[in-house]
């Protein structure tokens, strides 16, 4: 299994610093999520990992090798990205997206063979796509096509995963449906969520990110506290035991005079 290493990663655009000096490792078969409040940063650090983004200072290694000395076809083929602005122009059927995930695997006009064909109906089959796979991937539900998109990224079999807001659009039995097949998966998963008790329920690691910076990381019950939320989030927030999980679980207080009570006692 692969570590993805995240080394002292700064990134400037126009002079402004978007992250710094980001550290962050994920060992080989975690899922680490990345939480923290809007523009702190995350989709920066996840556009260096998939090499959207190249860092000012410092450096990504995935397997222990510089991500600079990999060539790009070969970091294509072992790290799938799933991001937020993914696959919104295809015109092409779902099972033809779905075969795409094989692209990086095949040289010249080699066809699929009959292994990566079946591995293409799997993957539809565990994301309950297949009997979409022959219509129109604009003609998709949000929530259909972030699940062909995942599928693309599984059957590219990669050892990094890196997935930004993999649940926007899905109903809450397919985000639960994702996350646990993630966790199951051994691929080594980096993940961006806003919900942060899906977070708390499917993540190895929890590493939370403000103004560019790495605030903390650690085990759920280590990370979720009520004074991380105060102090990072600005909410209101009491952590109890999930009576059936045992995994943290966040109750918000709604009511902006108990926010102000918490915020300002
Ligand atoms: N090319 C750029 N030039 C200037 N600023 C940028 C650029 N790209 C991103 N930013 C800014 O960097 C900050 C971090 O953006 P980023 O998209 O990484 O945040 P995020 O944590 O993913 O946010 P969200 O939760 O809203 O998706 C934001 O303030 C954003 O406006």
């Amino acid at each position: 299994m692969t570590d993805l290493v995240m080394d002292g990663v700064t990134v400037h655009a126009d002079g402004h610093p978007l992250l710094r000096a980001l550290s962050l490792t994920v060992d080989g078969g975690q899922v680490v999520g990345l939480v923290g409040p809007n523009g702190s940063g995350k989709s920066t650090a996840l556009r260096c990992v998939y090499r959207a983004l190249r860092p000012t200072r410092g450096a990504v290694r995935v397997g222990g090798t510089d991500l600079r000395d990999i060539a790009r076809r070969d970091s294509a083929r072992s790290v799938a990205a799933l991001t937020q602005d993914g696959g919104s122009d295809l015109d092409f059927t779902v099972a033809e997206v779905v075969a795409l995930g094989r692209a990086p695997h095949l040289g010249g006009n080699r066809a699929l063979s009959h292994r990566e064909r079946e591995l293409c109906e799997r993957a539809m089959n565990r994301l309950g796509i297949a009997h979409l796979a022959d219509r129109g991937v604009l003609s998709l539900s949000g929530g259909e096509r972030q699940r062909v998109l995942v599928a693309r990224a599984l059957v590219q079999e990669p050892e990094i995963l890196i997935l930004d807001e993999p649940t926007n659009h899905l109903d809450i039995r397919h985000q639960i449906h994702l996350l646990s097949m993630l966790r199951g998966s051994g691929l080594t998963v980096l993940v961006v969520l806003h919900d942060l008790n899906l977070a708390a329920a499917t993540c190895d690691r929890i590493a939370v990110l403000s103004g560019g910076a790495l605030v903390t990381v650690g085990a759920p019950w280590n990370v979720l506290t009520a004074e991380l939320l105060r102090d990072v989030f600005g909410v209101a927030a009491t952590v109890v035991e999930h009576p059936l999980t045992g995994h943290p679980q966040l109750l918000y207080a709604l009511h902006q005079e108990t926010v102000e009570g918490v915020l300002h006692p």
